[in-house]
């Protein structure tokens, strides 16, 4: 017993020790552990990492960790966060395709909820957000990083709502939050041809707000961005946001259930299934 709590003391100890070293608290976001979260203490602002290699393909249990840790930044009255991922290539690979080739109906009503609650909570977040996009980021990883208020994108790498490119369309809380960041016409053409933009035509066309060398400068450029807010009240702030986003936010709060019949609808269709199979294929054979 004693020496189970003089363990306990030397692993705070330990742990302590090592984020004082750079004035960070850290936190992960539950039982997976899939979401690491760095607060640094200095500045209040939260490194959110999603770490679920190799790609961070969204699957069930990552949107899962992902929610728990956007609840706790809302509940610790976080002064932003800024999203970004472990690996050195990959931002986010999107949705997990697995989730939706064969699938098994309570794990896929599951996995669209859980998808509803990170965007209704990251879109609508009262907190500020920017994404250090740190690597490739096609479809869903193009969403996360548009419900962010400010996005930072690493060189070399690709952005962009493809659905069309893999027989899908995009849900319509993906095509409003692209529409809150491009012209219509714009947000139009890209999400028909299933544009994946290069750092600088998605810079050239408002997509990103600044290209950066590598990961710690676009960590470095968000922090800058979320810092211009401690001159404003934060309650004007997170009420500002809020009131541009609530056509859109609402119009997923009130047809969730809606929105997730016509997933599990699409996804069950055999010509859907069909041509998943056939990407999930060409995938493997790169
Ligand atoms: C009227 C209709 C109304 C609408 C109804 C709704 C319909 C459903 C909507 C569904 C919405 C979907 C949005 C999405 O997000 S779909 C996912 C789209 N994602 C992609 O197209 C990205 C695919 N991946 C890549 O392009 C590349 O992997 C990469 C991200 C550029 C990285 O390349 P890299 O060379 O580094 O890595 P590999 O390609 O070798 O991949 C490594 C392994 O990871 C597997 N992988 C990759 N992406 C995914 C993924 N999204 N899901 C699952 N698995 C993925 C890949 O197969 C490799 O696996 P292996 O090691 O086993 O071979």
């Amino acid at each position: 017993m004693i020496r189970n709590s003089i363990n306990l003391l030397t692993k705070k100890l330990i742990s302590s020790t090592s984020c004082q070293r750079t004035r960070m608290r850290c936190f992960s976001s539950g039982a997976t552990n899939l979401v690491d979260v760095n607060v640094n203490d200095k500045t209040g602002i939260a490194v959110v990492t999603l770490n679920r290699p190799p790609v961070n393909s969204l699957n069930l249990e990552l949107l899962t960790d992902l929610s728990k840790t956007l609840d706790e930044l809302e509940s610790n009255r976080s002064k932003g966060m800024i999203l970004t991922s472990s690996s050195k290539t990959v931002f986010s690979a999107g949705l997990d395709i697995l989730e939706m080739y064969n699938p098994e109906p309570e794990r896929s009503k599951a996995f669209w909820t859980a998808l509803q609650d990170v965007w209704l909570k990251l879109y609508g977040s009262p907190y500020p957000t920017a994404a250090a996009i740190n690597g490739h980021s096609p479809a869903g990883g193009c969403l996360l990083a548009i419900c962010c208020e400010y996005r930072v994108m690493v060189n070399d790498f690709t952005i962009g709502l493809n659905e069309t490119r893999l027989g899908i369309s995009a849900p319509s809380f993906f095509i409003s939050s692209f529409r809150n960041v491009l012209s219509t016409r714009e947000a139009e053409k890209a999400l028909t041809l299933g544009t994946m933009f290069s750092s600088d035509e998605a810079l050239k066309v408002g997509l990103v707000d600044e290209i950066a060398t590598d990961k710690a400068d676009s960590i470095n450029k968000c922090e800058n961005f979320l810092l211009e807010f401690k001159k404003v009240s934060s309650m004007a702030r997170a009420f500002t946001k809020q009131s541009l986003r609530k056509k859109d936010l609402e119009e997923l709060e009130n047809n969730r259930e809606q929105d997730l019949q016509l997933f599990l609808f699409a996804i069950n269709q055999p010509i859907v299934q069909k041509g998943l199979g056939a990407y999930i294929q060409s995938l493997k054979k790169k």
